[in-house]
């Protein structure tokens, strides 16, 4: 009662208390925020998704159980694994039968992201990012920050190397990076394709994914628009696990070094080039078509100027705005906190952040504002832009000179 004031106000003491538990409640919810990841993890590891869509209808426990081969002295600890990832909003539960078991059953986001059976060639994104070769260099982050050497990410710090080095000579995370960023890839394809896809690709004669990793983006566009020759442009360790997709050509370089220009890859559709050959096919290049570049993921992994150096290659290639050239971007468009309509307290305002920090420490890269964005474009020779939001966190970027 000695907090209250007279007139039964909680006092000042009273008053700060309450705010010193709150803030230590919250700082607890920081602290242990990677359970969620690695709850959900363990959840794609397990192929808990994958149980319950066979299934079809909501899953008693005991059947999850006993498909999973959980052992039985582990019954209590899945069960509360479970009801976290029920909390998260990735399965329901209810109860059953007189018994009262719990069933439980997809939400949309597993359904949608977890089921792997459903997607050939493709595994959750969860296990691009958490893979332990992605989280261990977390645990220097802040050596990096005072490293003598400055190398350019703390990936590069702690494994000697640059993560596309190390996706060079590690071939079982090559395909597991890979396949995760398709799974994300098919998603974003379907997206763009239904928004607006009419507007940005009808009427293309070819297309190139610069980076174009796992091809799911540009067959997805091949397939809609089948009068687009397209291509998919990466480094050689990437391009090689491309074979077999007979609608997109594969081409395998260094996009620092030159971008292929998209009629080349016509004339040689369906096979890897080889890199050799390229600068024969320069000599055969039609300005006049009507050509695009498409990047997603790509720029946000570099610094500005190399990104600058990227385009700069790029707009060598593509003909003028009226003549059909363009470069195509896929990224981040980052809301900054000083932006008047206060949207960055909202969900998708907290992800931009969090991919922001996130993706300094694989790379050298960074999320970027629209002004940001804006002068990389000019200075990489580009007169004007659109932007277009495909998703609440990312954007459809269109660029011409
Ligand atoms: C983050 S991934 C994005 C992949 C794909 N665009 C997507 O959205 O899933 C970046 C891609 O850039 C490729 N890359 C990195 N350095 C490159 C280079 N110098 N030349 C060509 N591609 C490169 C990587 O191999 C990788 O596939
Ligand atoms: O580890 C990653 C993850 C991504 C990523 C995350 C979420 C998405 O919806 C798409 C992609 O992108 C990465 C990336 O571009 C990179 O250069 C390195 C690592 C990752």
């Amino acid at each position: 009662m000695e907090s209250m004031n007279k007139n039964g106000i909680p006092g000042d003491h009273e008053v700060a208390k309450a705010e010193l538990m709150r803030g230590h409640g919250h700082l607890w919810n920081i602290i242990f925020n990677y359970v969620n990841s690695m709850a959900l993890k363990c959840a794609a590891e397990l192929g808990i998704a994958d149980v319950i869509y066979r299934h079809g209808q909501p899953l008693p426990l005991s059947v999850l159980l006993t498909e999973l081969s959980i052992l039985p002295s582990r019954t209590d600890s899945f069960r509360r694994l479970m009801r976290l990832l029920v909390h998260s909003g990735l399965f329901t539960s209810s109860t059953a039968g007189d018994e009262e078991e719990e069933a439980y059953a997809l939400t949309p986001i597993s359904a949608s992201f977890l089921v792997t059976s459903k997607a050939e060639n493709m595994s959750p994104l969860v296990f691009a990012v958490l893979d332990p070769v992605m989280v261990d260099p977390w645990h220097c982050l802040s050596r990096w920050f005072t490293a003598a050497d400055e190398p350019p990410a703390a990936f590069d710090l702690f494994h000697g190397k640059s993560l596309f080095e190390l996706t060079g000579n590690n071939p079982e995370f090559n395909v597991n990076f890979n396949r995760g960023l398709a799974a994300d890839s098919s998603f974003v394809a379907k997206l763009i394709l239904e928004q607006c896809g009419g507007d940005v690709f009808r009427g293309l004669q070819s297309l190139v994914d610069v980076g174009g990793g796992s091809g799911v983006l540009a067959t997805a566009i091949a397939d809609a628009f089948p009068q687009t020759k397209c291509a998919v442009f990466d480094l050689p360790h990437v391009v090689a696990l491309l074979q077999g997709k007979p609608t997109v050509a594969a081409i395998a370089g260094d996009m620092f070094e030159f971008v292929p220009p998209a009629d080349a890859v016509i004339l040689k559709a369906c096979n890897i080039i080889n890199l050799l050959l390229l600068p024969f096919n320069f000599l055969i290049i039609n300005n006049q078509s009507s050509i695009c570049y498409i990047m997603q993921w790509v720029l946000h992994d570099w610094n500005d100027e190399d990104c600058v150096r990227i385009l700069r290659n790029c707009k060598k290639a593509i003909p003028p705005k009226e003549k059909g050239g363009k470069v195509i971007i896929i990224e981040m468009v980052m809301k900054l906190e000083n932006e008047e309509d206060g949207s960055i307290h909202d969900e998708t305002a907290e992800t931009q952040l969090l991919f922001d920090v996130y993706i300094m420490t694989p790379v050298p890269g960074k999320q970027r504002s629209e002004a940001e964005w804006k002068s990389i474009f000019i200075a990489a020779g580009f007169s004007s832009y659109t932007i277009t939001p495909i998703l609440g966190l990312r954007s459809l970027i269109q660029l011409f000179y």
